[in-house]
């Protein structure tokens, strides 16, 4: 590694300071141009306010996106060997000539900042990484790549891993960070890779896979943002706390219009988070809910086999069995939709009815208007319509999935076994209840699929609504292309923006709200967790199937999550769907990765860990405590100043541990809630803890955790890769065989009870 002057440092900070000159000229040019659109008031015609409302909101958006790259604008360099030389950084910016002053980091030109190794140097003689605090460059790094012109000292170090480990090894915030200035050429391929088809990237704890998953999100949004920005790209991670966690990563790479979401969040206006049994989320997940959730429909179209009477003022009007099983037919034959199939119903029986009616007011032979004006008489009264619609109910997916639960006998009917039915069998929603559990989610998803909407009405408006839209589109880009803006705007999202009165919103707003939303492309993270129901229900969002799952077959802690990928994937691809790989672990130490490695072989034999790419000499420890209680003391002292430290317990120790930590540490918080990430001391369950990482990890009796679930030794490994620095174990029980040769520490207040020293890093040999 070659070490920088003084004047090349002073050089860059120059040219630096240069490049944050020229973003404040742009967020000044860009405020300006937001002020004046917003002067011109709310007065003018309707068609005026509105492109003032898009223009605003463009604005708007081009602001935010200048704001977000304030930190490390700029972090990167390229000297090329004909001399020409490129910076690196968050966007890409020129000046008034159009000269290009910054690279975009996903421009493909910025790829060998990524790519290039002195094997394969693609043109480039010099990778330079500028550290910056603020405005002001820090520091330099080089990376000669062209081995001609090396010295001999450079020559000994040329993989020139500093900037990632000094990455590595900084303090955990409690909320990911971007890497997009060392992202690593294996990450880098995988980030790049082509928008279509579905792309599997499998990797062990701590490989990026989340950080990865993320930098594809905002590198398919740069080089498609035509096709992206107007579907939206969806990203789904397994719980809130998790989204929480990572929600910052896109905005700092400039990219604010992504949906983050989880399976319990993505059905509209429902919210799943109440806790059920594993047994009961298992079940819901497995693919032949998929025909309970059928039969329970077919089960709301059944006719009864006793004529149905009808009693009205003058009259009685009768539906035999004939007339009810024709309609019957009728309705199923259309083939549409519960509630759309009800309209064909519905008219099949008031014809029958009307008929009936002519007869007994001695009009047998009525003409079409008469016929008609009493048809709809029939369908108005009171007594009809109650009985069509105990008949053939109009349902909501909600009004199905609690009929089905809250009865035993339903769920028979449904095809569920009588084992089955008790372990889903539940009492009907209290007022203001969370009744939805996250396995509910894909039920409802499911039902609404089969329900369809409320009625024809509903559709009809529906298209009317679509037709408008088409209008809206060509009327826009005519306005684009003579106010010279079509090339900086999609036509699309120009005409979304001006929709009479609405208020703004983004594409990731409006998919939220749609359940039959269509994405441009679908990130899976912790995909291995996902039921066959929930991948049932992601598939409907991505009928393109241009997805990127990442995730780990070995972490798989859901009973209902996957086996294998080609389990998950082969009912909607077949075969047609690629993998890569990430194989080095950037999180957890070496010495943590070996006691996680033997605990990977009770997962499976063949299971190979990630290798750790640095170690820090500090040995994992186990530690016997006379009871749970005794666990707040422990971590007392295991805190370090202005680290994070997580206490991961079996689920059902989680409030008497809870309840010890916080006893003994102000400020820690129990269970998955906002406060986790901040807290400087969380206390989760294996579950909530999955994806997330902190300084310091203190496991709780991992023998209870082995035998908590069926996938406990996926739950114990998953526990163990959470840190980024010191693990240690507590238990109150026998500590597991595998576990056997941690080094031991004596009681809270033992001898060996000294407070943590700091750890000594090191890049590791491999
Ligand atoms: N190229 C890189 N430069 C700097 N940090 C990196 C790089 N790659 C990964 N990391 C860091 O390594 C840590 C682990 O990454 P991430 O959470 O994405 O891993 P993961 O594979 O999703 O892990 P898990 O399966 O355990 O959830 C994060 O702190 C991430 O920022």
């Amino acid at each position: 590694m070659s070490k920088s002057s003084a004047g090349e440092l002073a050089r860059e900070q120059e040219y630096v300071a240069d490049l944050y000159g020229r973003l404040d000229v742009l967020r000044e040019r860009t405020r300006a141009r937001l002020d004046d659109v917003l002067a011109q008031g709310a007065s003018g015609t309707h068609q005026n306010r509105s492109e003032r409302d898009s223009f605003a909101g463009m604005y708007a958006q081009r602001l935010s996106r200048l704001w977000a790259v304030e930190a490390g604008l700029c972090f990167g360099r390229l000297d090329h060997a004909d001399d020409s030389r490129l910076y690196i950084g968050r966007i890409g910016l020129s000046d008034d000539e159009q000269q290009r002053l910054l690279i975009d980091w996903r421009a493909p030109v910025a790829q060998p900042f990524y790519r290039a190794t002195p094997a394969a140097p693609m043109g480039v003689t010099r990778r330079r990484h500028l550290y910056t605090r603020g405005r002001t460059v820090t520091g330099i790094d080089d990376d000669l790549l062209d081995l001609d012109r090396l010295a001999d000292a450079d020559r000994a170090s040329l993989n020139g891993e500093a900037a990632l480990l000094a990455a590595l090894t900084e303090k955990r915030t409690g909320r990911m960070r971007d890497i997009v200035a060392t992202i690593q050429a294996e990450q880098d391929r995988i980030i790049r890779g082509d928008l279509s088809g579905v792309l599997v990237v499998q990797g062990g704890p701590g490989t990026g896979k989340t950080v990865v998953a993320l930098h594809r999100a905002a590198y398919l949004l740069y080089t498609y943002r035509e096709r992206l920005e107007r579907r939206g790209v969806l990203i789904l991670g397994p719980n809130p706390t998790f989204l929480r966690y990572i929600e910052q990563v896109l905005p700092s790479l400039g990219e604010t219009d992504v949906l983050l979401s989880s399976v319990g969040d993505l059905y509209p206006g429902v919210t799943g988070r109440r806790t059920e049994t594993p047994e009961a989320a298992a079940l819901k997940g497995a693919a032949r809910m998929a025909d309970v959730v059928a039969a329970a429909v077919r089960e709301r179209q059944r006719v009864p086999r006793t004529p149905v009477e009808i009693r009205l003022d003058r009259f009685t009007l009768t539906l035999d069995r004939r007339t009810l099983e024709s309609a019957q037919t009728k309705a199923v034959r259309s083939r549409r939709p519960h509630n759309q199939a009800r309209a064909v119903f519905v008219r099949h029986l008031l014809t029958a009815l009307t008929r009936q009616a002519a007869r007994h007011l001695g009009r047998g032979m009525l003409d079409e208007a008469d016929f008609a004006e009493l048809r709809e008489d029939l369908r108005t009264e009171e007594p009809v319509r109650l009985a069509l619609n105990r008949l053939w109910p109009y349902l909501t997916p909600q009004q199905l999935l609690i009929g089905l639960f809250t009865s035993a006998e339903r769920m028979s009917r449904a095809g569920l076994s009588a084992r089955d039915s008790r372990t889903l069998l539940r009492v009907p929603p209290a007022p203001g209840e969370d009744w939805w559990s996250v396995a509910d989610v894909p039920l409802l998803d499911e039902a609404a699929e089969l329900l369809g909407d409320i009625d024809e009405g509903v559709l009809r408006a529906a298209r009317r609504a679509e037709q408008e839209r088409e209008e809206r589109i060509a009327y826009a880009r005519e306005v684009l292309e003579l106010t010279g803006l079509a090339d900086v705007m999609d036509a699309e999202r120009f005409a979304e923006r001006q929709q009479a009165d609405e208020v703004y919103l983004t594409t990731a707003e409006r998919a939220a709200r749609d359940r039959t939303w269509a994405f441009g492309h679908v990130i899976v993270d912790e995909a291995q967790e996902l039921s066959e129901m929930a991948w049932r229900m992601v598939m409907r969002r991505c009928p393109s199937r241009s997805m990127t799952l990442v995730g780990d077959i070995a972490q798989t802690g859901s009973a209902a999550g996957a086996a294998s990928w080609g389990h998950v994937l082969d009912p909607y691809v077949g075969g047609r769907w690629r993998e890569e790989r990430l194989t080095v672990n950037y999180r957890t130490p070496a010495e943590l990765m070996g006691v996680a490695a033997r605990v990977l072989e009770l997962v499976g034999p063949d299971l190979k860990a990630p290798e750790s790419v640095r170690e820090t000499g500090e040995r994992p420890w186990a530690l016997r405590a006379g009871d749970l209680g005794q666990v707040g003391t422990v971590v007392r002292e295991e805190i370090v100043e202005g680290g994070r430290l997580v206490v991961i317990v079996p689920a059902s120790e989680l409030p008497e541990v809870g309840k010890a930590v916080a006893g003994a540490v102000p400020g820690a918080a129990a269970g998955p809630g906002p406060a986790t990430l901040d807290a400087p001391v969380a206390v989760l369950s294996v579950a909530d803890a999955k994806g997330l990482e902190f300084d310091s990890v203190i496991v709780v009796n991992p023998g209870r955790i082995l035998a908590e679930s069926s996938r406990g030794p996926s739950d114990l490994y998953v526990a163990l890769t959470r840190a980024t620095g010191r693990l240690g174990v507590v238990h109150t029980g026998p500590l597991p065989a595998v576990l056997g040769d941690l080094e031991t520490r004596g009681g809270p207040d033992g001898p060996d009870a000294d407070g943590p020293s700091p750890p000594a890093e090191t890049r590791r040999s491999r």
